[in-house]
């Protein structure tokens, strides 16, 4: 296929440029423990300092790939299917989430809601970032905001942000991995003290697994 025709389809969203897909437990959030299908789209210009891939970033380095491809080797692991990445949301997640729902998959995304909510859900994680904050429309969609906690600070960021979801989203604090040991006892305080907060964790770093 010659590169523009290539760009067009990535374009309207037939095709995406796909970093890995894996077959592994949902580590964090609601769905923590629950086994899933990853998929990860790469493309992301948010920049978080700390973000665990950065790999994704470039979406030049990620090969297009035709979504009915995605869809028909997904449908054969799970039904259910986490749309990760980078920011799923850079892309025009329709014509992706629109093929698996008509296969009778549930469609889970992982999104800083930084980009125009595409697609159909099932269930949205939003984990808001300072530097490009969420559209109006994820907060109102979300089923669960991750806020991650690096410093003091992000708890009066987590407060903002909870202000602007929706009344049945869930509350999570996640550790920044990188500083774990320092803000597990400072998100501990918080949560016995705000019960409307729960933990979250990155369950599938303990248990060495994608
Ligand atoms: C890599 S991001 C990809 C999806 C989307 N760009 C986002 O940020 O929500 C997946 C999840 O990992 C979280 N995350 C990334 N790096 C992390 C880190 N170092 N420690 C804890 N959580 C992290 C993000 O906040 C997000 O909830
Ligand atoms: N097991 C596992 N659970 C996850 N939950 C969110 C992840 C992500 O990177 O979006 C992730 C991931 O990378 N692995
Ligand atoms: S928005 Fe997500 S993928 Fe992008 S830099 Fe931040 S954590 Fe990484
Ligand atoms: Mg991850």
């Amino acid at each position: 296929m010659v590169l523009q025709d290539v760009m067009d389809l990535v374009e309207k969203g037939q095709m995406l440029p796909l970093m890995e897909e894996f077959y592994t437990i949902q580590g964090e959030g609601y769905f923590k423990g629950t086994a899933a299908y990853f998929i990860r789209v790469g493309g992301c210009d948010v920049g978080c300092h700390w973000c665990d891939v950065k790999e994704s970033w470039n979406a030049e380095t990620h090969p297009p790939t035709a979504i009915e491809k995605i869809i028909n080797n997904a449908a054969s692991y799970s039904d259910t299917i986490v749309i990760t990445g980078g920011e799923p949301l850079t892309w025009d997640m329709g014509p992706l989430t629109q093929g698996l729902k008509a296969k009778g998959l549930k469609t889970h995304i992982e999104t800083s809601g930084a980009y125009t909510l595409t697609g159909v859900w099932d269930w949205i994680c939003l984990s808001p970032k300072k530097m490009k904050l969420p559209v109006p429309e994820v907060y109102e969609k979300a089923n669960e905001l991750k806020v991650i906690v690096y410093n003091k600070h992000d708890l009066i960021f987590a407060e903002e942000q909870a202000k602007k979801v929706n009344k049945d989203c869930i509350l999570y604090l996640q550790p920044e991995w990188s500083v774990r040991d320092k803000v597990v006892p400072m998100i501990v305080d918080y949560v016995m003290a705000n019960p409307q907060w729960k933990v979250s964790l990155q369950t599938h770093k303990y248990l060495n697994i994608p």
